[in-house]
C-alpha cells in the first residue's frame, strides 16, 4: 500500500535522505527509530510532500504520488501528526479537531465518534482553546484531528516526546486500536524504544539518511535494535 523506493533529499547541498526504502502495510505499524537528526522527520515530511525528491519513488495504494503536492497527497488519505503537534493555539479544540475536514468530502465532514472514545478529554474540552491544552492533551489532539480525515496511511512523528507516562499509555492504545480496525497502515517515528517495540510490527532503524538496519516483529531483538540506536 505504501512502497517507498530509493529516496534521495536534500536541503541545499546538505543530503538528509540517502537511497531510503520502507514499506507499510494496512493492520500493521512500520516503526522507523534513530537518534536526533538522523533524517526520520525528513522522511514523514517527504511522504507527506512537504519537501521534493531528488530522486526515489512513492507508491501509495497504487498510485504513483512522487510529484503530487501535499494537500493531493491528504486528499489520498495520507494523515500526517507532526512532531511539536502543531496545533492551533487560538482556535477551540473543536476547531482544530475540524481542520482534519480540509480533504474531505461535504457529506463526510463529520467527527467520528472514536475519537472521543480514545480521547475523552478531548470531549469536555471541545470548547478550550488548543494553547491552553497541556502537551499531552495536545498530542491527543493531533492524533485526533489526523483521525478526522480518515487516512489510510498515517504518520505520526515522535507521538511519545514530551509527554507524561499517564498519556503515553492512552496514546499506545489508540495506536494498537486503529492499527487493529486492519485497514490503516501506520508509520510511526520514534526514540522510545519500548513504545514502539510494543506496538511495531516492521522495524527500521535509521543513521545519517540511512536505513541501516531492520527486522520484523518475528526476529525483533530490542537490544539488538538499542545497539544500532546507540552505534
Ligand atoms: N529545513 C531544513 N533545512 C536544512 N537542514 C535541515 C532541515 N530540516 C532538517 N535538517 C537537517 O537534516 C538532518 C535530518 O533532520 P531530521 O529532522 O529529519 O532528523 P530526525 O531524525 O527527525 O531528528 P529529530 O529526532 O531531532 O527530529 C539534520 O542534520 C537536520 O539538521
Amino acid at each position: 500500500m505504501l512502497d517507498v523506493k530509493d529516496i534521495n533529499l536534500y536541503y541545499g547541498a546538505a543530503q538528509a535522505l540517502r537511497g531510503v526504502s520502507i514499506a507499510a502495510e494496512p493492520g500493521k505499524v512500520t516503526c522507523v527509530l534513530g537518534r536526533n537528526g538522523v533524517g526520520k522527520t525528513s522522511l514523514l515530511r517527504a511522504l507527506v510532500g512537504q519537501y521534493p525528491l531528488a530522486s526515489g519513488s512513492i507508491t501509495f495504494d497504487g498510485a504513483d504520488i512522487t510529484h503530487l503536492k501535499p494537500y493531493e497527497r491528504a486528499r489520498k488519505g495520507i494523515g500526517f501528526v507532526p512532531q511539536g503537534r502543531e496545533i492551533f493555539p487560538l482556535l477551540t479544540v473543536e476547531e482544530n479537531l475540524k481542520t482534519g475536514f480540509g480533504p474531505l468530502k461535504r457529506a463526510d465532514r463529520s467527527i467520528p465518534d472514536d475519537v472521543f472514545s480514545l480521547f475523552p478529554v478531548l470531549q469536555s474540552m471541545l470548547g478550550r482553546r488548543g494553547g491552553d491544552l497541556s502537551g499531552g492533551q495536545q498530542q491527543q489532539l493531533a492524533i485526533g484531528r489526523a483521525m478526522v480525515m480518515r487516512p489510510k496511511l498515517l504518520l505520526l512523528d515522535e507521538p511519545t516526546e514530551g509527554i507524561q507516562p499517564s498519556i503515553i499509555k492512552d496514546i499506545g492504545r489508540a495506536i494498537s486500536y486503529l492499527r487493529n480496525l486492519g485497514n490503516i497502515a501506520i508509520v510511526l517515528v520514534e526514540q522510545y524504544l519500548d513504545f514502539a517495540c510494543e506496538l511495531g510490527d516492521n522495524f527500521a532503524v535509521m543513521d545519517r539518511g540511512a536505513v541501516k538496519y531492520s527486522c520484523t516483529r518475528a526476529n525483533l531483538d530490542p537490544a539488538e535494535i538499542s545497539r544500532q540506536m546507540a552505534l
